[in-house]
């Protein structure tokens, strides 16, 4: 059987040794998503820095893909994707040369068919010419999220991937990831959107300083609605 893409067990993260949130407990198993939620500041990319190596947690136990997280490792980097940061492209880059970068850096066979179905997938076509700069903030978003899809996965993490796309890429985002699981890959994702928990999460886990508790995606879905009226 395959190892869960990710284990986290009362697994603590923080800055400077000062936790952020409760010990968070939850397994990611392959071909399944779960989605982190909760307010601004409760801890979620914090959690998502601690899956993809770049912040070492306070205390628990964290695997991912059945071994110790190490960013350094290259087969770690080839089957972890991540969507993180807003402005992680290089400026002097076009749209297609970014892409096809990041296909190759990972040693993607194939990186031309991959990157123009990705650019006509995400409404980029008439923009791979274009540098990010030229880009307006929801087709660089779009750019972004392109780079993880063109990364070679088993685990893709998304932070808050629903930011500034408009309510047709969003759907289409959300069979994206659809897809994903029905291929067997495994989406980590932290979200504000409840339609996106709905349609994507198998289940939630909710962050929080107090305790954090594992949701059904329709409790999850409601709870973001609650909170956001
Ligand atoms: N580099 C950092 N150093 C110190 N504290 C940080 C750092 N980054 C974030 N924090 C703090 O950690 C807490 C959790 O932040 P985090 O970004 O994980 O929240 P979040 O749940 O993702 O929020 P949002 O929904 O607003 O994106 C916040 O109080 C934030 O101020």
């Amino acid at each position: 059987m395959s190892k869960p893409a990710v284990r986290a067990q009362d697994l603590l993260v923080g800055y400077g040794g000062a936790p952020v949130c409760a010990p968070v407990t939850f397994t990611l198993g392959p071909g399944k998503a779960v989605a982190l939620v909760g307010a601004n500041g409760s801890g979620k990319s914090t959690v998502l820095r601690a899956v993809i190596g770049l912040l070492e947690p306070t205390s628990g136990k964290l695997q991912v893909l059945g071994d110790e997280v190490d960013e350094r490792d290259v087969s770690f980097r080839r089957q972890v994707a991540s969507v993180l940061d807003d402005d992680a492209y290089f400026p002097a880059l076009t749209v297609h040369e970014h892409l096809y970068l990041t296909a190759r850096g990972h040693g993607v066979l194939g990186a031309d068919a991959l990157v123009g179905e990705l650019l006509e997938e995400f409404g980029l076509t008439e923009h791979a010419r274009s540098l990010p700069v030229a880009l307006s903030s929801g087709q660089r978003r779009r750019l972004l999220l392109a780079a993880g899809f063109v990364r070679p996965r088993s685990l893709l993490v998304l932070d808050e991937p629903e930011q500034r796309l408009d309510r047709a890429m969003r759907d289409r985002l959300a069979a994206r990831l659809v897809a994903e699981k029905r291929a067997g890959g495994s989406v980590l994702l932290a979200t504000h959107d409840p339609d996106l928990v709905t349609a994507v999460a198998d289940r939630a886990v909710h962050v929080a300083d107090d305790v954090t508790r594992v949701l059904a995606p329709a409790e999850a879905a409601a709870l973001i609605s609650r909170e956001n009226p």
